[in-house]
């Protein structure tokens, strides 16, 4: 069973629009998990436009399911990570600058980098998973610099999937065969939604998890919190 994590970036964002603490993350992240997510995720970016580092702080001794934290691994980010010790930790290749993720770790030219940030995540019993496009190269690429997991940056997929979705999903059934044959853990993300992801699910052999946040929040403002994740779950069942 495909497992989903709720990424709550968006309630941050909605918090941040007023500087209080309405709606309140953690709040929102608690019950998430009661509504059935089976996993929290977060991106706290460097200029802590949504996610802030206190949060991160706030969410890790009170959440009960899998807490996921993602990010580039900048020194302020390794820092925390490192200090919060979450179950998993998703290695992001962000500019600093960038508006959202929009591309997957090259794995050939950065593996020396990756493989000392895995090394030292891992020695604190941390998963690491890293950011991948749907290219079985940069699959080979991170199973040989010591990841436990991938996730698969799904935005090209949702894109190609209202035109000709047996084509959009075919790299990823590709990309996830490779990640099977070489014994890595699989989880994917980014845009994905209420419309494209039972395909996903149904295509792609072997998913662990998916992490989503923007669409699901969106259908929330529409559908209620509650139904929503049921919803989402359904899709996965
Ligand atoms: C890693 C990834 O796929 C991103 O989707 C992400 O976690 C969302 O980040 P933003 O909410 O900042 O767009
Ligand atoms: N890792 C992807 C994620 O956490 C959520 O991405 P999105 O659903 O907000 O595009």
């Amino acid at each position: 069973m495909t497992r989903l994590s709720v990424n709550i970036n968006k309630i941050a964002t909605i918090r941040n629009a007023r500087g209080g603490n309405n709606p309140d993350l953690v709040k929102v992240a608690l019950d998430c998990e009661r509504f059935g997510a089976q996993g929290i995720t977060v991106h706290p970016r460097p200029d802590e436009r949504h996610i802030r580092y206190q949060d991160v702080l706030d969410l890790s001794p009170v959440l009960t399911t899998e807490f996921n934290i993602e990010g580039n691994p900048d020194d302020r980010f390794i820092e925390l990570v490192k200090r919060v010790k979450p179950a998993q930790v998703t290695l992001v290749p962000d500019a600093p600058d960038a508006i959202t993720s929009n591309a997957g770790w090259d794995t050939i030219r950065h593996a020396d980098h990756l493989r000392k940030l895995i090394d030292t995540f891992k020695a604190d019993g941390i998963r690491v998973s890293i950011f991948v496009d749907a290219d079985e190269r940069m699959v080979e690429g991170a199973k040989a610099v010591g990841t436990d997991r991938i996730e698969l940056y799904t935005e090209p997929y949702a894109t190609g999937y209202p035109d000709d979705r047996d084509a959009a999903v075919a790299p990823f059934v590709r990309a996830a065969q490779r990640a099977h044959e070489l014994g890595l853990g699989l989880n994917a993300g980014h845009d994905l939604s209420l419309e494209n992801l039972r395909f996903f699910n149904e295509q792609v052999p072997g998913l662990d998890e998916v992490s989503i946040g923007h669409a699901l929040i969106s259908d929330a403002l529409y559908l209620g919190l509650e139904n929503t994740i049921q919803l989402y779950l359904r899709e996965l069942a």
